[in-house]
Order: C-alpha cells, then sequence, then structure tokens
C-alpha cells in the first residue's frame, strides 16, 4: 500500500491548476445510461473513483473512450470521456463494485428510469457514518415504484415507468437529489423536488442533464421541478472545478504562508469557506482565472465553524480546516451537524501535537506553536489530505499511510505540491 512522505517547514508558492469536482463528475457519468446517444464530458478528473465508477458502467452496457480511445485500454490519462449507454445489458448493480464507493448507488435512478427496473446493492463510500438510503427509496416510491430490500441489495420495479410526483426530502440529501433528479426526467408528468440540495454540483447535473433534452427547473434553490420528456438525446458538457479541491489548497496556503494562485477556481463556489479563511488572516483576491491566496509573517486566527449543506461550510473541507486550527493562535470550534462519525482525524493529528477536544458533535481546537512529523494513517478522504495539510507545517518528516483515501479524490497531489516547493513524495509499497 502506498504512503505519502512530507518534510514539513516550506512556503508553498507558484500555481496550482484545479481539476474538475469528482463529486460533480459522478453523477454526471452515471446521468449518462439515461439515453443511448452519446454523452461526452471534459474536464473530468483522473481519479480513483472515476475509473472505478467507469467499471460499474460498463457492467450495465456503457461504451465509452477516453480522449478518443477505446475501452479496454484502461488509460484514463484523458480528461475527456465519451460514454454511450446504446442498451442497457444489467440492471444489476453488483456488491462488489457498489460496495466500493457511495456514488455507485446513484445508478438506481436513471436505471428505474429508463429500463423499469434495478437491483443495486446497498452502498460504500468513506465511512464517516452510517449512510442510510431511506430518502432514496421514498424518493422513488413517491414516483410510483415498488421497491423491497432483499440479501443487501435494493430492488427496485416501476412496470409501466416512473410517473411524476412530489418528494419531500427530510434533511438535505446531495445523493438523494440527483438521483431523484436523473429518475424523474423520464418519468410521466411534473415531479417536485422539496428540500433539494442546493451544492453546485446539483447544478451541474441539472444543467448537463438540460442539454441532454431534459425539462428542468430551479436547480441551485431548495425546490426542483421536472417536467418528464419520453427520451433524453446526447450532450457535451464540462464538468465544475472542484470547490473541495480549491478548499484544500486555500488552507493548505494559509497554513504554510506563501502564495499561490489556484487556476481555474470559481469563488462563487466556496464563498461561506473563503470568508472563514479570510477571518484566520488568509488574503484571498479573485480574478476571471481564478483565486490567489497569500499568508505573509502574520500568525493564523482561530474561527469557530459549523459544517451545513451549502451555501454554508461544507463537511468535505471540515478536516482540512481542522489541520488549519491546530496552529492558531488561540481556541476554535468546530461543529460537524452532516455525518455522525466525521472526526476520526483528530486522533492522528494529535500524534502531531494537536490538541483537539471532542464533544458530542463540537470538536475544540486549542491552538499549538509547533507540530512535530510522525507516523500518521488515513482513515477516509478529506481526513487524508487534512494529515497533509499539517504534515507540511510540521517540524521534521510526517509519513500518511493507506493514501488509497487520497487517490479517491486528489489528481496529482504530490505533484501539483511539488511544483509550489513542498516535499512531498509516494513512497511504493
Ligand atoms: C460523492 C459525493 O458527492 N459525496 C458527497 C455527498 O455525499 P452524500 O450524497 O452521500 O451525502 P448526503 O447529502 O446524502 O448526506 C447528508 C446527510 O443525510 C443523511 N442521509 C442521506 C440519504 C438518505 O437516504 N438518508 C440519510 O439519512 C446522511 O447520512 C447524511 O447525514 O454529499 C456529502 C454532503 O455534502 C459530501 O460530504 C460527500 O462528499
Ligand atoms: C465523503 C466523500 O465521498 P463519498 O461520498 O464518495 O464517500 C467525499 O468526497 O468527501
Amino acid at each position: 500500500m502506498d504512503s505519502i512522505k512530507v518534510t514539513g517547514g516550506a512556503e508553498l508558492n507558484g500555481i496550482i491548476p484545479i481539476s474538475g469536482a469528482k463529486n460533480a463528475a459522478l453523477p454526471l457519468m452515471i446521468a449518462s445510461l439515461l439515453t443511448d446517444e452519446t454523452l461526452t464530458l471534459s474536464n473530468v478528473p483522473r481519479l480513483r473513483d472515476v475509473a472505478q465508477l467507469m467499471q460499474i458502467l460498463s457492467n450495465h452496457g456503457v461504451d465509452y473512450s477516453v480522449n478518443g480511445k477505446r475501452s479496454g485500454q484502461d488509460d484514463l490519462a484523458g480528461q475527456t470521456l465519451n460514454l454511450t449507454a446504446r442498451e442497457i445489458v444489467d440492471t444489476t448493480a453488483p456488491y462488489e463494485l457498489v460496495s466500493k464507493m457511495r456514488a455507485s448507488f446513484w445508478v438506481v435512478g436513471p436505471l428505474v428510469a429508463r429500463m423499469h427496473e434495478a437491483r443495486v446493492s446497498l452502498p460504500g463510500g468513506c465511512a464517516i457514518g452510517t449512510r442510510p438510503v431511506d430518502f432514496f427509496i421514498q424518493g422513488l416510491e413517491a414516483l410510483g415504484a415498488d421497491i423491497e430490500i432483499e440479501g443487501g441489495y435494493v430492488v427496485v420495479k416501476a412496470p409501466g415507468g416512473l410517473t411524476g410526483g412530489r418528494v419531500e426530502f427530510p434533511r438535505v440529501s446531495v445523493g438523494a437529489t440527483h438521483t431523484i433528479m436523473m429518475a424523474a426526467t423520464l418519468a410521466k408528468g411534473e415531479t417536485e423536488i422539496v428540500n433539494a440540495a442546493r451544492e453546485p454540483e446539483v447544478v451541474d447535473l441539472a444543467r448537463c442533464l438540460k442539454a441532454m433534452g431534459a425539462k428542468i427547473e430551479g436547480e441551485g434553490t431548495s425546490t426542483i421541478r421536472i417536467q418528464g420528456v419520453p427520451r433524453l438525446h446526447g450532450a457535451h458538457h464540462a464538468v465544475v472545478p472542484d470547490r473541495i479541491e480549491t478548499g484544500t489548497y486555500a488552507m493548505a496556503v494559509a497554513m504554510t504562508g506563501g502564495d499561490v494562485f489556484l487556476q481555474g477556481a470559481r469563488t462563487e463556489l466556496l464563498e461561506s469557506a473563503l470568508d472563514t479563511l479570510r477571518q484566520t488572516g488568509a488574503e484571498i483576491t479573485a480574478t476571471d482565472e481564478g483565486l490567489r491566496i497569500y499568508r505573509n509573517g502574520n500568525g493564523i486566527q482561530p474561527a469557530d465553524v459549523t459544517t451545513e449543506p451549502f451555501p454554508g461550510f461544507p463537511t468535505d473541507l471540515q478536516a482540512q480546516f481542522m489541520a488549519l486550527m491546530t496552529k492558531a493562535g488561540g481556541k476554535s470550534r468546530i461543529t460537524e451537524t452532516i455525518f455522525e462519525n466525521r472526526f476520526m482525524h483528530v486522533q492522528e493529528l494529535a500524534r502531531l501535537g494537536a490538541q483537539i477536544a471532542i464533544d458530542g458533535r463540537t470538536a475544540t481546537v486549542e491552538g499549538v506553536s509547533t507540530l512535530r512529523g510522525a507516523p500518521v494513517m488515513a482513515t477516509d478522504l478529506r481526513a487524508s489530505v487534512s494529515l497533509v495539510i499539517a504534515g507540511l507545517a510540521a517540524e521534521g518528516e510526517t509519513t500518511v499511510s493507506r493514501v488509497y483515501h487520497l487517490d479517491r479524490g486528489f489528481e496529482r497531489l504530490e505533484d501539483k505540491l511539488t511544483r509550489c516547493g513542498a516535499q512531498i513524495q509516494r513512497i511504493s509499497g
């Protein structure tokens, strides 16, 4: 298993290109199941989750090429995917594939919409909470599907096809919003999704679906209306830049000091996180091409955050922000409201000398002047990168093991950081 060795102390200076968003690319790829024509996606990041999802989609019959190459050549170096689901050959998404990532469960929406049946294993993903699928089930039932759970599989049937309906989610769910929105595009009549997720990835998916011929209104607000159409067609869509990758590198610079331009970043996708970073003393300026972040000499000010659905502070930046706060000049409080088990990085940050106490959903971080390098273990995707960030600002050497988590969601992390002066290398093993 690979690990990453970081020698701390260097400032970050230079340019980091921001990749397409993993969490947008995955549902966009799944949308290819809704049409027998080709969906072309550009700006797709080269990530393990993308490769994994390709395998799942291939199993359903999606033929794909990467920058013109045919499927079978396992070269995902290109960033444009052509996905064609001319025929759905299998409506089962098996445990071996789906258990590796949460988003793969979302195939249930397009499969039942197009084929009127689906059998999808209960999902996996980052171990950050129980992550049930009850909202998906309620949503699909509201569109007329019959659902049973059999042997760890969600079995969905809608013999006459789905019919539009009113779906009100008890709390905001990104995945359930993606799934019901996709399912409703091919349902008969109108669907209204109330308490829908407003995340930029939902908006990106809606834009792509509209380019494919779907009739959708209200994406980006908490009520989305979809008028079903008999069929969707092919389209070309560019994946939105990754706001979590943007925020992660911004936090790294806020921690190490330096001056970095995040090329391609879009500030409106993460205003809340950027406002918090400004409170900590980082300077941020936006241009049409990206954003510049710098912190020169001054210390890190503490700030409190509570994670919330968009447009609030994202849970996917909570671990990285906690890493930053470990070196703040004072006490900060970080409250996690989305996932009940998303503090796994706390005990690893403590190995570097961080002072953090947890009380229920709130972590209180007492900033220290020095972190010291140590061996640490990545527990999930964003926790892993928080350890890398802390390692960049620690004295001496930090080795982060189990970096396969990182490879799920950060494209060329070592490359991007090395180019800005970080001492970071991958150790294969
Ligand atoms: C691949 C992807 O895009 N993953 C993101 C997506 O995950 P994901 O879509 O899985 O997260 P959700 O928005 O669904 O989860 C929000 C909350 O709702 C709960 N819930 C959800 C569905 C359900 O049927 N029942 C239920 O109780 C979850 O357990 C969680 O407590 O949004 C999360 C919240 O922004 C992000 O942290 C993840 O990075
Ligand atoms: C939690 C995440 O991913 P997933 O939902 O795939 O586990 C994430 O992207 O931070």
